[in-house]
């Protein structure tokens, strides 16, 4: 089966990109909408993110052969139970959460009868809402997709094949797995920047004026880290707990190690460090992971 017909739950950044993309790059895709907040739903109408906003998730979802949910993890659950008493027979429900295990366990509960494949398009930004998205997001992206034991193999494939038609890259992951990786890649990440910024904005002896006076590149690139959606993050650190420990411990063993060094005067430990990393950021640039698009993740955007 092919998937023909896609309603979108939750009308976002996310669930905005898909929309305007499968308009754009797959446009045989007849497209359906509702997010639960009214507004959005009158903003999302008005910039055409889907082909027709309704104004139930029931009315959404009656006749799409595949749904994705694009609410913040914490809600997912609920949204999952709006959808449940309409899903098609054979509908695969499909998520673009930030973290995997908790929300496959949510989907499941939700939704004991429907064939469910969470997926995780590694493809953002620090802006949220229904301005927010844009047809190239997941261009060049991957798209990790986490079936569960029992997923049929078609509907695996046809979700993969949704996802490459918008530009993204495909790998099929463990989600416990997904959820390690991800708390190191992109949730410690993003919870250094919170409290960096945090950190400089409590500090008694610089005024937050000198703060923005003179941020470096650093501290700029952390403050656009540090003005995503705290609804979302809140949600992926509850939801991501087990993981995101695990990794802040090792973070927190690791800092303790540069903070002696510093104190020692031990500059081998520290150049040694440095230039491990730079190789690192060196890979990632010769990988083509590093984004090419001029207005997108930079500093200065
Ligand atoms: N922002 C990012 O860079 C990325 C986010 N994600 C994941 O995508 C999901 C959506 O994030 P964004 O699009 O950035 O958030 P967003 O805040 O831009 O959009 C979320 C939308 O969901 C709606 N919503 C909330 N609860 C709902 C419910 N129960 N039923 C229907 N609609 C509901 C909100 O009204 C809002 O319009 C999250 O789970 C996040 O973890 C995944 C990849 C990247
Ligand atoms: O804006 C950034 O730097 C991001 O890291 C975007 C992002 C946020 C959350 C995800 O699950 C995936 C990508």
């Amino acid at each position: 089966m092919t998937i023909d017909r896609v309603a979108i739950i939750g009308l976002g950044l996310i669930g905005g990109s898909i929309g305007l993309a499968a308009g754009k790059m797959a446009p045989h895709i007849a497209t359906t909408g509702w997010d639960a907040d009214p507004d959005v739903r009158a903003r999302a109408a008005e910039r055409g993110l889907v082909g027709t906003i309704c104004e139930t998730a029931s009315d959404a979802v009656a006749n799409a052969d595949f749904v994705v949910l694009c609410v913040p993890v914490g809600a997912m659950e609920e949204a999952a139970r709006a959808i449940s008493a309409s899903l098609k027979p054979g509908a695969i429900v499909s998520d673009v959460g930030s973290s995997k295990a908790s929300v496959a366990a949510a989907l499941a509960k939700a939704l004991p009868d429907a064939t469910v494949i969470p997926a995780h398009p590694v493809a953002g930004t620090e802006k949220s809402g229904p301005e927010a998205g844009f047809a190239e997001l997941f261009r060049h992206r991957w798209c990790i997709v986490t079936p569960p034991e029992n997923a049929p193999k078609e509907a695996v494939a046809d979700l993969a094949a949704f996802w490459e038609s918008l530009g993204a890259k495909v790998e099929i992951m463990d989600a416990a797995h997904h959820d390690l990786v991800l708390a190191v890649t992109s949730h410690i990440p993003h919870l250094i920047a919170y409290t960096i910024v945090g950190t400089a904005s409590d500090l008694e002896d610089v005024t937050r004026g000198e703060v923005i006076k003179y941020s470096a590149g650093g501290f700029r690139d952390f403050t656009r880290i540090a003005a995503s959606n705290p609804v979302m993050w809140r949600d992926v650190f509850l939801s991501n707990r087990d993981a995101v420990l695990e990794v802040l411990g090792r973070f927190t063993e690791d800092l303790t190690a540069l903070q002696r060094a510093i104190r020692n005067g031990d500059g081998d430990t520290l150049h040694d460090l440095f230039d491990r990393t730079r190789t690192i950021r060196r890979s990632i640039i010769e990988e083509g992971q590093d984004d090419a698009r001029p207005d997108f993740g930079r500093s200065d955007h």
